[in-house]
């Protein structure tokens, strides 16, 4: 077979924190809560901004990296909540309680600026714009996903194919 895309450890990472979103939107159709919890986007922020400096990387960049990630989660919530309100059309069953499914939010955040670090010398270069775009859809295909899901995994891509992503 093929040598896998040199982005796909990255799109299997952000394909993979995109499908929690599922979770998080029936947790929250379940309690009544917010789609938008702006604290708890400060905290992601906050945490992948050390991350990145950990590795060397520019913390402007994994940031705006993680916001296309939240905004994508929501993208996907929005989408299953108009889903959910349609005539005959049921939520899955789920707790209250976000705690499991932001703790594995958290492990998919440190594999993303990992794989954003061992990315670093792809993501500058003219080669990431298609690598990103083949990665994405071979994720996508791996993950089942739906054009929903397909459509908010670009939306995550958007600022991942960088100018510059040193700290320097
Ligand atoms: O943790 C949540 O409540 C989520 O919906 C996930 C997430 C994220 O992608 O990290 C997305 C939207 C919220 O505003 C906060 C965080």
């Amino acid at each position: 077979a093929a040598p896998a895309p040199s982005l796909s450890g990255l799109t299997d990472a952000v394909a993979g924190r995109l499908a929690l979103a599922d979770a998080v939107a029936a947790s929250k159709w379940a309690s009544g809560a917010a789609i938008d919890d702006p604290a708890r986007e400060q905290v992601v922020l906050d945490t992948v901004s050390q991350l990145a400096l950990d590795r060397d990387l520019d913390p402007a960049y994994v940031r705006n990296v993680f916001r296309d990630q939240i905004e994508a989660s929501k993208t996907v919530q929005r989408g299953l909540f108009a889903l959910w309100e349609l005539p005959g059309q049921t939520a899955p069953p789920a707790t209250p309680d976000l705690g499991p499914v932001r703790a594995a939010i958290n492990e998919f955040n440190v594999a993303i600026v990992d794989e954003l670090a061992a990315s670093r010398d792809v993501v500058t270069t003219l080669r990431c714009p298609p690598e990103l775009a083949v990665s994405s859809a071979r994720s996508a295909a791996g993950a089942g996903f739906d054009p929903l899901h397909v459509a908010a995994l670009a939306q995550a891509g958007e600022s991942v194919c960088a100018v510059s992503t040193g700290s320097s």
